[in-house]
């Protein structure tokens, strides 16, 4: 879509409402022209119905229209210039998207909402529609639907206090639940009598739990509806299909329900039962959190990988913080950690290569969609990554990649050692799962350097490399020789002294390589020459896809003075990232 005005920065201190304004306006950004749009309520909506006039005022939107869901808002839309339509066959049929606020998100997306009154004109608006964005701050991620105020109900006027008594029955006998009917405050601020009245001209009950709803959501959904004064209750149960969430930082994490539904691990574990399991986003903070911890503490993670047991100590840690989860170590969290690390290396591969950025505020990989199915091809782990959003990338990186933030070398040479050290790293780890775990199971393959230039290498070539040290070939020199200097350097990478060796290796590689194909020479002393001036391991790779289709860089890299090299290999990465 066109934009008329740029969005809100992320940045820290941002106050509540800023952060409702954040998540708004993120969300406008789905918005396109000529679309039906179910226009919410409340603080949060309010933002999203000033960008959208923004937006349209600047003519950035031809052809958008709303439907209302209170009163309140089709004024507010009026004011602001969105041409509004009613609910009717027409519009109802048409809305491709709802955005609007919400009092609670669980962890499966269902909602509360209502505090507002205006729920009985939101669910059948927003249920109408395609697409239904709900749009808060992070204060309103709850573990259980109820937990932080009231549940409204609405109900018609006529013989309230008895439904009143209806809805009590449906929770008869639950600790701490209480319900009343809501009332205007008196002009001093005090409790009054008066009913609140809706824009339907109906009352609202609201409902009070000590610590949640607990049970099955979708009964007590239908008891509720099955009470003859009940009209409407604020529980909106699957219907959002994308929330976005505006953290206290300022950035924002869009969570996706087909995502959700879909992040079920791709990998099969044979003989040890299904390992699909949709996970929440909650659950997937937990585990993340519980990983994290573990890293840190030399009992369970050291030498880059995570000790027999890991799994037993997350699944209690898990049972803990989330009870009644059900999660099991096999083939649960195995999974699923295995499915973040594998993700978080097919992320850090595209990043290696040009063309593919990332964006922080959506936190997802920023690319041209073409560029991204033809990486798919060449790494299959790439898929399902494009224009979703992967909150967790910080997160595995420090899982994951810690072990290189040594604060030695934090540039030059040191950096590229330790850049390489993270990758081997996941390559170990993976390799010691494998080891503790003798079923078959696929292999992540973005671990290596090869697989970012290189799709051919198989797993057995992999395997037999790992298990025996044996000197691996391809078909193509130079990949080798970057996987063997790879290797040195995981060997030597455990002291920064250890330098020594490796430009020695390097040395003996390069009399070896005397005997090869010149290019394949040129390519070696390359490399070693970008490895001398400093440049880190993605530099590394990003100038070897380069000298791959112009050899004539190398070339000219060793035509130069040496105090001119760095700065040519930087002109040539600059120039190639503003090509893609
Ligand atoms: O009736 C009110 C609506 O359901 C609102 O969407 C909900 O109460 C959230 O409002 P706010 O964005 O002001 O927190």
């Amino acid at each position: 879509m066109g934009s008329a005005a740029a969005s809100p920065q992320p940045s820290g201190n941002l106050t509540q409402d800023e952060l409702k304004r954040v998540a708004a306006h993120r969300a406008v950004e789905f918005v396109e022209s000529g679309m039906t749009l179910g226009l919410g309520t409340g603080s949060t909506a309010a933002h999203a119905l000033d960008r959208l006039g923004d937006l349209l005022r600047a003519g950035a939107l031809p052809g958008v229209a709303g439907v209302p869901t209170s009163l309140k808002t089709e004024a507010h839309a009026a004011r602001v210039g969105i041409p509004l339509l009613p609910l009717d066959a027409a519009s109802g049929a048409s809305i491709r998207l709802s955005i609007d606020g919400a009092d609670e998100v669980d962890p499966d997306l269902n909602l509360v909402k209502g505090r507002g009154g205006s729920l009985l004109r939101e669910k059948m608006i927003e249920g109408a529609g395609d697409r239904f964005v709900v749009i808060v701050d992070e204060s309103k991620l709850v573990p259980r639907l109820g937990c932080t105020g009231a549940v409204p109900v609405e109900v018609i006027p006529f013989g309230a206090p008895h439904t009143l008594g209806l809805i009590r029955k449906v929770f008869d006998g639950v600790p701490g639940f209480h319900a009343r009917l809501r009332t205007v405050p008196a002009a001093n601020g005090e409790d009054s009598d008066a009913p609140f009245l809706t824009d339907n001209g109906n009352y609202i009950v609201e409902m009070f739990f000590e610590d949640g709803i607990r049970g099955d959501l979708l009964d007590i959904s239908d008891r509720l509806l099955r009470i003859t004064g009940v009209i409407e209750h604020g529980m909106f149960l699957g219907m959002a299909t994308t929330v976005i969430v505006a953290n206290k930082d300022g950035t924002v994490t869009v969570i996706n329900k087909k995502k959700m539904n879909q992040a079920v691990s791709s990998t099969s574990t044979r003989g040890r039962g299904k390992s699909e399991r949709v996970w929440t986003y909650f659950e997937d903070e937990a585990l993340l959190k519980a990983l994290f911890e573990l890293s840190l503490d030399p009992k369970w993670k050291s030498e880059g990988s995570f000790k027999n047991g890991y799994l037993s100590v997350l699944k209690a840690t898990l049972a803990e913080k989330i009870p009644g989860c059900g999660l099991t170590a096999v083939p649960h969290i195995e999974s699923r950690v295995r499915h973040f690390r594998t993700k978080y290396g097919a992320i850090e591969v595209m990043l290696a290569n040009s063309g593919f950025s990332w964006d922080e505020n959506r936190k997802m990989v920023q690319c041209e969609k073409q560029q991204y199915e033809d990486h798919c091809k060449r790494h299959p782990d790439a898929k399902g990554l494009y224009g979703i959003s992967f909150p967790h990338l910080d997160t595995l990186a420090a899982i994951y990649g810690k072990d290189i933030a040594t604060g030695k070398g934090a540039e030059g040479l040191g950096d590229a050692i330790s850049n390489l050290e993270k990758e081997i790293t996941l390559e170990e780890s993976h390799d010691r799962e494998v080891e503790e775990d003798s079923m078959s199971r696929e292999t992540p393959r973005w671990a290596s350097d090869r697989n970012l230039l290189d799709s051919t290498s198989s797993t057995s070539k992999r395997r037999k490399r790992d298990k025996g040290n044996e000197v691996r070939k391809s078909s193509d020199p130079f990949l080798d020789m970057l996987g063997e200097f790879r290797d040195d350097l995981k060997n030597a990478s455990n002291h920064f002294g250890k330098m020594t060796e490796i430009m020695e290796r390097e040395a003996k590689l390069q009399e070896e390589a005397a005997h090869k194909d010149p290019m394949q020479v040129l390519q070696q002393k390359s490399i070693t020459e970008l490895t001398r001036l400093g440049f880190t391991s993605t530099e590394l790779v990003k100038a070897a896809s380069v000298f791959v289709n112009v050899p004539n860089q190398m070339t000219m890299l060793f035509a130069l003075p040496e105090t001119l090299r760095r700065g040519f290999i930087l002109n040539m990465l600059a120039n190639e990232a503003q090509k893609n």
